[in-house]
């Protein structure tokens, strides 16, 4: 059997689970993720971070540090190439929160629909971004029945396939829905990918939902275009300069959210699971834990449902964006620097929330449970 080698590992502090998969490495330390320095890492071997850490040869260029990791899917915070040409490992953890995310914007819709008294049957959603989180998705909603446009022209340039141009998206899409990367450079660069110039183009009545990163939209833009269009309905999770957000901007959304699309549990544990097992690759030893030992089990298991066409009700016993919405909102208007660490103690003390998977529906009656099924649901009865 390969020896387990002595680690110092540091890492933020809001990552769920550390204890269980990684103290068998040897010494575990955490800090605030936001504030981390190269003093924190003078004797760390292993640095796990989130999004908030900016991770670049500043950060790493006087340490010890050999493997990092991000229990995120964005990267867009760690200078890679630095990481490759240092020779230091890397891994992030690609699709984790991804289900989470998706619904998120589910939960949202489902929201707005009931909300506004419009069927999501008679919409088309703009996908911008078609990966692990969009491609989720396209699949649910065209399970659900529900007419999808797709814009990923990375995607396009390699598979070709049924995609649209980003002008057809805001030409046709009822609801358009973000989840690109962050990037600034290569040849489809997403920073200020909507901005003064497209976005007053949005179809009338539109829903324009973010769940990506900040800066993808212009966010200045986006509130001049709104202020003009009191037809837009926008859904936000992420901010151009987060955590400081532009009151009149979250002011000016249906659901602001502090940057919590991905914050289920499953999708955090699920995060910090894969840097287990993408450390134990980079060491050479067997991974001996499974997700399943680390998830706790759920606390609200079963909803008894008579109507399986009832999308809303077990979407918002598993997530309620207007739980996150209303908590955010109190601390729009604190001053500049508390609203800030207002922004990051939400996201650190998030109650926990759980994937719709979790929750078991029994269908009462035979009523077809399609849509409960196609939304990630756990069903049984009903015909199901
Ligand atoms: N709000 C939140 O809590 C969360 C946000 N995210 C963000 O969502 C992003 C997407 O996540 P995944 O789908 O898992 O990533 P992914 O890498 O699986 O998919 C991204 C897709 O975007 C496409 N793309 C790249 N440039 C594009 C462009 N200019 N126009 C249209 N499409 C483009 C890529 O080809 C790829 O198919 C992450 O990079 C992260 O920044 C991820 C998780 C949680
Ligand atoms: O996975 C991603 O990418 C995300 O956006 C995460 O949900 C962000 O969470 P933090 O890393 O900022 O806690």
């Amino acid at each position: 059997m390969t020896a387990v080698p002595h680690l110092t590992i540091v890492a933020d502090e809001n990552i769920p689970a550390l204890v269980p998969l990684f103290q068998r490495f040897g010494t575990l330390r955490t800090c605030a993720g936001r504030s981390m320095t190269a003093e924190d890492l003078k004797d760390a071997d292993v640095l796990l971070v989130r999004s908030v850490t900016r991770v670049s040869s500043e950060l790493l260029k006087d340490t010890p540090v050999r493997f990092v990791g991000t229990a995120t899917i964005g990267t867009d915070h760690v200078d890679q190439e630095w990481l490759h040409q240092q020779g230091i490992g890397f891994s992030s953890a690609p699709g984790c929160n991804a289900d989470s995310v998706v619904e998120y914007v589910l939960s949202s819709l489902l929201q707005l629909a009931f909300e506004q008294r419009f069927s999501l049957l008679d919409k088309a959603v703009g996908i911008v971004g078609v990966g692990n989180v969009g491609g989720r998705l396209q699949q649910r909603l065209q399970a659900m029945g529900i007419q999808v446009l797709l814009c990923d022209p990375p995607r396009q340039a390699v598979e070709g396939g049924d995609f649209v141009s980003l002008d057809h998206v805001l030409k046709e899409a009822d609801i358009l829905a973000l989840h690109t990367p962050l990037t600034r450079e290569g040849d489809w660069p997403t920073y200020h990918l909507l901005n003064a110039n497209n976005l007053p183009r949005l179809k009338q009545n539109a829903v324009l939902l973010n769940a990506g990163r900040g800066p993808v939209i212009d966010n200045a833009a986006l509130l001049a275009v709104s202020q003009s269009r009191p037809d837009l309905t926008l859904v936000l999770d992420v901010w151009e300069h987060e955590p400081a957000v532009d009151v009149r901007l979250a002011e000016r959304c249906a659901i602001a959210t502090p940057h919590i699309a991905g914050y289920s549990l499953d999708g955090k544990i699920r995060g910090t699971w894969m840097l287990y097992k993408a450390l134990c690759e980079h060491l050479q030893l067997p991974a001996e834990l499974e997700l399943g030992e680390v998830l706790p089990p759920s606390t609200v298991r079963e909803l008894r449902v008579s109507d399986a066409e009832d999308l809303l009700t077990p979407a918002r016993l598993v997530f309620d964006p207007y739980r996150d919405d209303r908590a955010f909102r109190k601390t729009l208007y604190l001053p500049a620097d508390e609203q800030r660490l207002a922004f990051d103690r939400l996201r650190r003390e998030y109650p926990e929330r759980r994937e719709y998977c979790t929750l078991k529906l029994v269908i009462e009656g035979d009523r077809v449970s399609s849509p409960l099924w196609a939304m990630g649901f756990d069903c049984a009865g009903g015909g199901a």
